[in-house]
């Protein structure tokens, strides 16, 4: 069975909880404890391959950029900005950068493939602060995937957005694969064990 662990990381408020646990129970549930960061699991079938997928929805982020941890530990990343909120889409933009910056050294085309940017709240778009192609010119500008949706209103894009994460993340490990002597994923695991965080399953 395949590990896939996801970070879904964002400004406060962006709607890092909405987008995971729209995707995992199909729900939106208008508010979220933003005290407890959690990772959520759940197995699912993915093009015939089971899954075993973490997500991590860290709590409130104002002003948390270093994430360290997060970023090694994770093989995919969703970024998340409201559209709603000019502040929000400038963090977007530099945790784009930290990205980038902690993976020096790893094959880019892999880094790139596995996030993806997202403009939440589309349904507020009668308040709009950020367009449609400031979103788009930032995920070309660091080569990720780009969509504007609403957890609150569309489920089938939240979960075609997951979804296209997963299959990149997938295809990523099996380049990996590839390369990789044995001996480092044991070493991945051993990583892991270290880095423990609170698990709900949904
Ligand atoms: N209108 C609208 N509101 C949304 C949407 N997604 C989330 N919200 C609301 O935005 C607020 C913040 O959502 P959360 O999912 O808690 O955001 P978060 O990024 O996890 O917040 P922190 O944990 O505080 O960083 C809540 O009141 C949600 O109901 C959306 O698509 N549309």
């Amino acid at each position: 069975m395949a590990e896939v662990k996801l970070a879904v990381l964002g400004g406060g408020g962006a709607g890092k909880s909405a987008l995971a646990v729209r995707f995992l129970t199909r729900r939106f549930i208008g508010e979220y404890a933003s005290n407890a960061e959690c990772i959520y699991t759940k197995h699912l079938c993915l093009d015939g391959r089971q899954i075993h997928l973490e997500i991590y929805d860290p709590c409130s982020q104002r002003g948390k950029l270093l994430l360290t941890d997060e970023l090694h530990w994770a093989d995919g990343f969703i970024i998340v900005y409201d559209i709603s909120d000019r502040a929000s889409f400038a963090f977007a933009k530099a945790l784009l950068y930290r990205i980038r910056e902690s993976h020096v050294g790893a094959c880019k085309k892999m880094v790139e493939s596995a996030v993806f940017l997202v403009g939440n709240k589309q349904d507020l778009c009668h308040m709009r602060e950020v367009g449609w192609d400031e979103g788009q010119k930032l995920a070309v500008d660091n080569k990720c995937q780009f969509c504007e949706l609403s957890a609150a209103e569309h489920y089938q894009e939240v979960a075609a957005m997951f979804m296209k994460v997963l299959r990149n993340v997938i295809s990523n490990f099996k380049v990996k694969e590839k390369r990789r002597p044995s001996g480092s994923k044991s070493m991945a695991k051993l990583i892991n064990n270290m880095f423990g965080k609170r698990r709900k399953s949904v």
